[in-house]
């Protein structure tokens, strides 16, 4: 008989079995392939690092594609209720098509879950090829908010009774003047919440404080859009003003100042809530910002921003230390305890069952979640083979095709790599 437990919650904290079962959705396109070399090398790392005594029993549970030929239904509920009872659980990439169709099952999971952090650390590993000079000086860790903005899916089609209905109501009622173009357009709307944006950006700031980091930034596009982004800004402002001003110092404390006594009193002050150890909060537009994380990397540190923000950021930040197949993640509540370790990319369609792609991106988010067990030592012995194997240049097509005398494997052959490495 298993011995095999679910991990459970009391007031947010997690209390993990020794044998611990763990759900996972496979994922559309090169999920299968991901999974298989993933699950395997997180296995052989438990099994080292513990000797048996730690295990992980997987449950499989459907999504996308296999859950609709499988059930008819592309997330059946008893998926969704099994992540509720069982807390954690891993996924792979889940497809969602452009323009028409179902809208995103890996959003709706977020949202029905209410999984409102989206936590994306970004950092390089040696040996890895990048398309930047020092890649080493990219060390972020994105917190995006997950659970409104667009994403929410508040939108209506050209040429719908709805979107006649809204843009009526927009132009008669709200005196919006312009719509360019207002019988042809789509229109969709944008909310964002004082809640959301609190419980977000105190999530960074706790997470800063607990990890010894030295800033947070405030992305945002508030100069265009006001009550939205502005507002994130300034309400993220007021999470450190008024919940952790013996631990923070902001810019705009730093402005207040410069204002009051001039800049070098400003300076000095900002010094020394440096050296006291504080935490720099600050702000970045976001066009900006994009250059700015290319140019000057290391003046950023923890990032708080909105959900489409976090997308594009996501990505563009992968890029900078080797790209979307190194890139994990884990949607987080940190009230309810529960979690979803995702990577960051998609299903990329055109190497489905090719056995061809780079496993690390989901498997970095199993390392994600083993630490969130407090399963550290299995962790940390993935990220030394990863430095193992990649430094011994056996790599998948994507950094063999950046590297000067590579070994280019499959990806089940890199989970074999991995494993021999632990
Ligand atoms: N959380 C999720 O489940 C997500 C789902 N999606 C969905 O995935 C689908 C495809 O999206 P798409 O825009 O093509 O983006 P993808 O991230 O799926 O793929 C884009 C490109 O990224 C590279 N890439 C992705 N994964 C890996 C990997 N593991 N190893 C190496 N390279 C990788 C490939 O680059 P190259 O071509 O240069 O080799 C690939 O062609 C869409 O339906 C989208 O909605 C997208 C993002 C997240
Ligand atoms: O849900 C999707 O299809 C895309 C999601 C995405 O790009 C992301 O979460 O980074
Ligand atoms: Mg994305």
């Amino acid at each position: 008989m298993s011995t095999a437990e679910r991990i459970t919650v009391d007031q947010g904290h997690l209390h993990v079995p020794n044998h611990a079962i763990i759900p996972y959705i496979e994922g559309d396109g090169i999920g299968s392939d991901i999974w298989k070399a993933s699950s395997r090398v997180i296995e052989a790392a438990v099994e080292k690092a513990y000797n048996g005594e730690k295990k992980i029993e997987w449950k499989e549970i459907l999504a996308g594609e296999k859950a609709h030929q499988q059930t008819g239904e592309w997330l059946p509920q008893e998926t969704l209720d099994t992540i509720r009872d069982y807390i954690i659980a891993i996924k792979g990439p889940l497809t969602t098509p452009v323009g028409g169709g179902i809208r995103s099952l890996n959003v709706a999971l977020r949202q029905e879950l209410d999984l409102y952090t989206c936590l994306r650390p970004v950092r390089w590993f040696e040996g890895v090829p990048s398309p930047v000079k020092r890649p080493q000086d990219t060390d972020m860790v994105i917190f995006r908010e997950n659970s409104e903005d667009i994403y929410a899916g508040i939108e209506y089609e050209e040429g719908t009774p709805e979107a006649k209905k809204l843009t009526d109501f927009l132009q008669n009622e709200m005196g919006a003047d312009k719509i360019r173009f207002p019988e042809t357009s789509g229109i969709g709307v944008k909310p964002v919440s004082k809640e959301g944006t609190e419980r977000l950006v105190r999530a960074a700031i706790e997470y800063a404080l607990d990890e010894g980091r030295e800033s947070v930034t405030l992305v945002h596009k508030g100069n265009i859009m006001k009550f939205t982004e502005g507002a994130f800004k300034q309400w993220g402002y007021d999470v450190a003003h008024n919940e952790y001003a013996d631990r923070t110092f902001t810019w705009q404390e730093y402005d207040e100042i410069v204002e009051r006594d001039g800049k070098e009193a400003a300076n000095k002050a900002q010094d020394e809530a440096v050296a006291a150890g504080k935490i720099i909060v600050k702000d970045a537009i976001a066009d900006i910002f994009l250059q700015q994380i290319l140019t000057r990397p290391k003046e950023f540190d923890v990032v708080a921003t909105m959900n489409l923000n976090g997308d594009y950021i996501s990505d563009a930040l992968a890029a900078q230390v080797g790209g979307i197949g190194i890139a994990p993640g884990a949607n987080i509540n940190y009230a309810s305890g529960h979690a979803i370790f995702e990577a960051t990319h998609g299903t990329a369609p055109k190497y489905a069952g090719q056995d061809k792609v780079n496993p690390s991106s989901v498997l970095l988010s199993g390392v994600l979640m083993l630490r969130h067990l407090g399963w550290g030592e299995a962790a940390d012995l993935i990220e030394n083979s990863m430095d193992k194997t990649i430094g011994s240049k056996v790599v998948t097509y994507d950094f063999a095709r950046l590297m000067d005398g590579a070994t280019e494997v499959k990806c089940s052959e890199f989970g074999d790599a991995l494993i021999k490495n632990l």
